[in-house]
C-alpha cells in the first residue's frame, strides 16, 4: 500500500490575514505523516503592484506577468511570503523547506506559448515538471517542503505559475509513490450554491455538476482554475481531492470532488 501524503494549498485570502494564517498554520502543524504545503498570494502582490502604480492584469484566473511584474511578484512570493510561511512553520515545529522551482531544479516550467494572449513570463507545467525523487528525499528527511508560485525554465528565466496549478501538479506527479490528499484551502467552506452563504456547501462535486454550474453561473472567477486543477488531479492519480476553509480543515463541512 502506498504511504499517505497531504498536499495543502492556501491562497491569497487567508495569507493576507494575519490572524487566519497562524491559525491555519496552526492546524497544519498537527497533521501528522509527510505533507507539502503550497502558497499563492496573488491578492497581496496584486495590492503591492497598485501601491507601486502598476496596474494588475488578470485574464482567465492567470497573471500577466511582464518583466517589471515578475520582479516584483518574485520579491513578493519567493521572499517576503515564502519565508513569512516557513519562519511561521518553524515556530510550530515543522521543518519547512521553502523552495522555488528553481531550488534544487525542483519544478521546471515552459513559458506559456503566445496564442490570443501574450501573459509574459507565466510558467506552464507537465507532470514531468516535477522532481519527484528529490521531493521524496525531502519528505524522507522529515521536511515540509513549502513552495512558491515561482518556477524556471532551465535557461535562466524565471515564470510565475498559478499556484493552484502547482499544488495540482506535484500531487499529480507524486501520486505515483504516494496515497496524495490534495486540498485546495480559501476563506469559504468549499464550493457554494450562494457564494455569500457559507451555508450552501455542495457536499460532493462531480464533472457534470461542474458543468452545469459553470454555465449557470454558480462557479465563477478563481472557482474555475481551482476546479478544473482539481479534476485533473483526479484523472491523473491523485486519490482524494477536497475543498475546504482554511480554518475548518477538522471539519466535516467542506466539498469532495469526485470524477463521477
Ligand atoms: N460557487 C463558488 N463557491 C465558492 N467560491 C466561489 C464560487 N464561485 C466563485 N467563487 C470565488 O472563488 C474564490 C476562490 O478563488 P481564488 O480567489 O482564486 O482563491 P485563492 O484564495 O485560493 O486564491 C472565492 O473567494 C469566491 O469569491
Ligand atoms: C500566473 C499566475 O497567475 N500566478 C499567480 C501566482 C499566485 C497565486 O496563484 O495566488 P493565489 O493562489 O492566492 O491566487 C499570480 O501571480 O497571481
Amino acid at each position: 500500500m502506498k504511504p499517505e501524503l497531504h498536499v495543502f494549498k492556501i491562497g491569497g485570502g487567508i495569507i493576507d490575514n494575519e490572524p487566519d494564517l497562524q491559525e491555519f498554520i496552526r492546524l497544519f502543524a498537527e497533521i501528522s505523516g509527510p505533507k507539502i504545503l503550497v502558497h499563492g498570494g496573488g491578492k497581496g502582490a496584486s495590492e503591492m503592484m497598485k501601491h507601486l502604480g502598476i496596474a494588475p492584469q488578470m485574464v482567465n484566473g492567470r497573471r500577466i506577468t511582464d518583466a517589471a511584474t515578475l520582479e516584483l511578484v518574485t520579491m513578493f512570493y519567493a521572499g517576503k511570503t515564502n519565508k513569512h510561511i516557513v519562519v511561521a512553520l518553524q515556530s510550530y515545529g515543522v521543518n519547512a523547506l521553502g523552495v522555488s522551482g528553481a531550488d534544487g531544479n525542483v519544478i521546471q516550467a515552459v513559458k506559456r506559448p503566445v496564442r490570443e494572449i501574450d501573459y509574459g513570463f507565466v510558467g506552464d507545467l507537465s507532470e514531468a515538471s516535477v522532481n519527484t525523487d528529490l521531493i521524496h528525499q525531502f519528505l524522507t528527511l522529515g521536511l515540509t517542503p513549502v513552495f512558491c508560485p515561482i518556477n524556471h525554465d532551465g535557461h535562466g528565466q524565471l515564470l510565475n505559475t498559478n499556484a493552484d496549478t502547482i499544488a495540482a501538479s506535484v500531487a499529480k506527479a507524486l501520486s505515483k509513490q504516494y496515497a496524495v490528499a490534495l486540498h485546495f484551502c480559501f476563506e469559504k467552506r468549499g464550493v457554494l450554491t450562494d457564494v455569500n452563504d457559507d451555508a450552501s456547501i455542495i457536499a460532493s462535486i462531480t464533472l457534470a455538476d461542474y458543468a452545469s454550474l459553470k454555465e449557470s453561473g454558480i462557479i465563477a472567477d478563481g472557482m474555475l482554475p481551482k476546479l478544473e486543477n482539481a479534476f485533473d488531479a483526479l484523472q491523473f492519480g491523485v486519490e482524494k481531492v477536497i475543498i475546504e476553509h482554511a480554518l475548518h480543515i477538522n471539519d466535516q463541512l467542506k466539498t469532495t470532488v469526485c470524477l463521477n
